[in-house]
């Protein structure tokens, strides 16, 4: 039995207006899932079900293929988006506090808790008070407490937000090596450059209801058009007569341009180079980010 989590046919409303449609798809051990959507499309809703934090009005959630516990939700790590560390607390004590109350036990809590600030570049923090620390230190100390117990599970609410270049690459080593390490990883997040480049899988979710779910090369491949980049020596504006091509933009020497099913990449090659050197020609992948558009269109 692989340890997946799943999500199945999930609803919620809140009063008369329903935010949740029918959720499913998993969160599959081992990989980086990465949950993207505009504000309000239900990313917080559906990670507060799978902590329990909020009950669905249908649906279910599996866990290694059985109903998920509150036994099982224990050894889950949550970073919620209202946070939940104290600021008059220092930073070692509470997140040792942590641990204990998710069950380890002194020595193994202060070991972890140690590791961890050493890992997201707090150690020397330890015995300040969470709110000295600047917003973005006080967001790695709220990623530490989330691992504290080492879970099975983790479910991230924007871990990166907030946070500098560097931290972001501090707190991604950090989440991959729990993946790696067999854990199902679970994160929202808003800057879609990071989620391009950290997740392996990835759920598009707009007013509630999921767009798109699956492998981001799957993804990627799902979206390409047979749309290419050029770039010449001159002007490129004799595409414009090309048969097949579509400009898509034309700046001097450099042109995207989609291509009609039926027509021949190399053909376009060939009467470019007729023309003078090509130092460009290749297919255009989208981005995330224009993938997001696409769907969300
Ligand atoms: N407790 C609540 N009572 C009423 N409506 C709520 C409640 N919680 C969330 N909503 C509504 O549910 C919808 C989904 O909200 P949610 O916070 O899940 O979105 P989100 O994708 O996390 O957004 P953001 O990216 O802005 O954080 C929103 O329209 C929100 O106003």
């Amino acid at each position: 039995m692989t340890s997946s989590l799943r999500l199945d046919g999930v609803d919620r409303s809140f009063g008369d207006r329903q935010v949740l449609k029918n959720i499913s798809f998993e969160v599959t051990a081992g990989r980086m899932t990465g949950f993207v959507g505009g504000n309000g499309a239900g990313k917080t809703t559906t990670m507060r079900i799978i902590l329990g934090v909020l009950a669905p009005d249908a649906g279910q959630l599996l866990w290694r293929g059985s109903r998920l516990t509150r036994q099982d939700r224990r050894r889950f790590g949550y970073l919620p988006e209202e946070r939940g560390l104290y600021p008059k607390m220092t930073v070692r004590e509470q997140i040792v506090h942590l641990g204990r109350l998710h069950g380890l036990d002194p020595a193994t809590a202060r070991r972890n808790t140690d590791d961890l600030l050493d890992r997201v570049g707090l150690d020397g923090r330890g015995n300040d008070l969470l709110e000295t620390l600047s917003l973005g230190n006080q967001q790695r100390a709220q990623v530490a407490a989330a691992l504290v117990h080492d879970p099975e599970v983790l479910v991230l609410d924007e871990p990166f937000s907030g946070l500098d270049p560097m931290a972001v690459d501090t707190v991604v080593s950090v989440l991959r090596e729990r993946a790696r390490a067999g854990v199902p990883v679970l994160f929202s997040s808003h800057q879609l450059d990071v989620v391009e480049r950290l997740c392996d899988d990835l759920v598009i979710i707009a007013d509630g209801v999921i767009r798109a779910a699956g492998g981001r090369e799957e993804l990627r491949a799902a979206y390409t058009l047979p749309r290419f980049e050029l770039v010449v020596d001159g002007d490129a504006g004799w595409l414009r007569d090309e048969a097949g091509v579509t400009l898509v933009d034309l700046d001097g020497p450099r042109a995207v341009f989609d291509l009609a099913a039926d027509a021949d990449d190399q053909r376009v090659l060939r009467d470019a180079l007729a023309r003078g050197p090509v130092r460009v020609f290749r297919p255009v992948t989208p981005s995330l980010a224009e993938i997001f558009r696409e769907v969300n269109r």
